[in-house]
């Protein structure tokens, strides 16, 4: 059974995925303080929010049974995603539901700006006529300056067109060429400064975007500029925003979103040109729909050990090539489980080795299976995809990727190699046609071990007789052989011997294997 907390209001469409789901148990609590949500997170599974809640590290930290956090909308701002992927917790968004809400309403903003109808219309409910007090500007033919041409500034930029005015738009991303196409004007972060006679901002609130437009930005800009900001406070400096509005440099803003929220008393609200709505660019019926269905779909998909859609602290990988890739998942993650055990040092660096089929597929996802079996042994059950990378960084091991022709006569082969203070360890295994994962190949020797259940790996003199009192000693303890490979460097040296066997065995009975004066040494691998 899953336990998902709902801590913010979210659509019953996308309730409905869930309340269907089989194994699910739903506790929706809108109103908790920050201390309650610690207190009660570690009994959650899942759990969803908008953007009221704030998931802080301390909430994060106590989340023990947390596997996902599902963020119904865009912005992750309130959600702290370094605790989140340090404690391998997935967090995935809705991006693309809200996408046309938000512009319409970016563009409403302007509009209500321009004509003051929010001004005009208080002025009426309290029975005051004052038609000239209300005189506004026409947007038609003024600039629009766009910085951050996402999704939903992409879209305001296409109605603003539509209202006849120019669009000039600033995104790390945007190229001339592209600007070309979409019909608006590329430009320079400054450019749209001090071009622009309308400036909304559209990027996610980050540590390289908050305070973006402060005192400085506002000195570059045209005298009498209108400012929009549907998208996140912090971008925008406050303080400098007041102090511009006061001074007449700006005209007037249209504000949705403030630094605090939820926002009652702040300063900027006694001005008589600000307009302003309490973050509701994301609140219409459809996006609410939308967004809540996006997410319990991709909540429930990882629950149930799926692939997510939206994920935003694993890169996301399309359908296709996921399904081309998922089957080696599995064999990198017991290529590192296996070589883990055979590794009594730390590893210090790995190197993954990618060949045949493998060399031209994205490796990335496989790569963090890999490391992920190679962090088990030592990290626990906690480690996963979300956290595998970081947490071998934070233990100084640096993984390489390399791609190679050398796929000594398999169509694919992966091999796993680990640098340690005493040497270097390898593994390498392989998916045969139709007949699942093999470890074809521990450091020189050749194999065909199926990487599952319970494997004894033995090195040992090739001597003649060894198998036989191994066979025999194991039997005197009752352990059943299933499989065996056997191989040496040459007549007479090194060998090995793994053995697939019907129970793990116990610390006493690979004891008495090693007391054998063939047997180098003995090692106990579960996968
Ligand atoms: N008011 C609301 O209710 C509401 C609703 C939805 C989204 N939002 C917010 O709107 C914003 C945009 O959302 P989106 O879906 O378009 O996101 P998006 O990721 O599609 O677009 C963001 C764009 O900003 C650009 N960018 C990043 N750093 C930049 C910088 N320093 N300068 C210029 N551009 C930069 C990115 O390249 C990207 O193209 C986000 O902050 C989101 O949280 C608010
Ligand atoms: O939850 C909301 O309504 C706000 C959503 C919006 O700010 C977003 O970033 O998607």
């Amino acid at each position: 059974m899953f336990h998902i907390l709902i801590a913010d209001p979210i659509s019953d469409e996308g309730l409905d995925v869930l309340y269907k789901a089989k194994d699910v148990s739903i506790t929706k609590e809108t109103d908790l303080k920050s201390e309650e949500l610690e207190k009660r997170i570690p009994e959650f599974d899942a759990l969803l929010v908008r953007s009221q809640t704030k998931v802080t590290r301390n909430i994060i930290e106590r989340a023990e049974n947390l596997n996902i956090i599902g963020r119904a909308g865009v912005g992750v701002d309130n959600i702290d995603l370094d605790a989140a992927t340090e404690n391998g917790i997935i967090v995935v968004n809705a991006p693309n539901g809200n996408t046309n809400s938000a512009a319409e309403h970016t563009m409403a903003m302007m509009m209500t700006l321009s004509r003051k109808i929010p001004q005009a219309h208080s002025a009426l409910k309290n029975r005051k006529w004052e038609r000239s007090k209300y005189v506004g500007v026409e947007v038609k033919n003024k600039t629009l300056g766009i910085i951050g041409l996402g999704r939903i500034g992409t879209e305001v930029a296409y109605r603003a067109k539509g209202q006849r005015m120019n669009v000039i738009a600033y995104d790390p991303f945007l190229t001339e060429e592209k600007a070309d196409k979409m019909g608006i004007t590329y430009g320079e972060f400054e450019d749209v400064l001090s071009e622009a006679d309308y400036i909304s901002v559209h990027t996610p609130l980050m540590k390289e975007t908050r305070h973006m437009i402060g005192a400085d930005a506002f000195r570059q800009m045209k005298d009498g500029v209108h400012i929009v900001n549907c998208a996140r406070g912090g971008i925008i400096e406050e303080d400098a925003l007041y102090d511009a509005i006061v001074s007449g440099k700006v005209a007037g803003a249209a504000i949705d979103v403030l630094e605090e929220e939820p926002f009652q008393d702040h300063k900027l609200l006694e001005l008589p040109q600000v307009v302003a709505t309490p973050h509701l660019g994301a609140s219409t019926v459809e996006a609410q729909e939308n967004v809540a269905i996006d997410v319990c779909h991709d909540v429930l998909s990882h629950l149930n050990g799926d692939q997510v859609k939206n994920p935003v602290n694993l890169p996301s990988v399309p359908s296709d090539i996921f399904s081309q890739i998922e089957p080696y998942f599995n064999l990198a993650e017991k290529l590192g489980m296996f070589l883990i055990r055979l590794t009594d040092d730390v590893p210090e660096e790995v190197n993954i080795y990618y060949s045949g089929e493998l060399s031209d597929v994205k490796i990335a996802p496989i790569t963090r299976n890999a490391v992920k079996g190679l962090l088990e042994r030592h990290l626990g059950s906690r480690v996963n995809d979300v956290n595998a990378q970081y947490l071998a960084a934070k233990k100084d091991i640096t993984i390489h990727e390399n791609r190679t022709s050398t796929t000594k006569g398999f169509t694919n082969l992966m091999t796993v190699e680990v640098k340690t203070k005493s040497g270097i360890r390898s593994v390498s295994g392989t998916l045969l046609n139709g007949l699942g994962a093999r470890i074809v190949r521990v450091d020189d020797y050749s194999v065909d071990v199926m990487p599952v259940g319970h494997l004894v790996v033995i090195h040992h003199k090739d001597r003649p007789g060894v198998i036989g009192k191994m066979g025999s000693l194991l039997a005197e303890q009752h352990i059943n052989i299933a499989t065996m490979q056997v191989d040496r460097s040459d007549v007479g040296g090194n060998a090995i011997m793994i053995l697939s066997i019907d129970k793990y065995p116990e610390q006493s009975e690979l004891e008495a294997l090693k007391e054998l004066e063939e047997i180098n040494d003995v090692t106990a691998v579960d996968l």
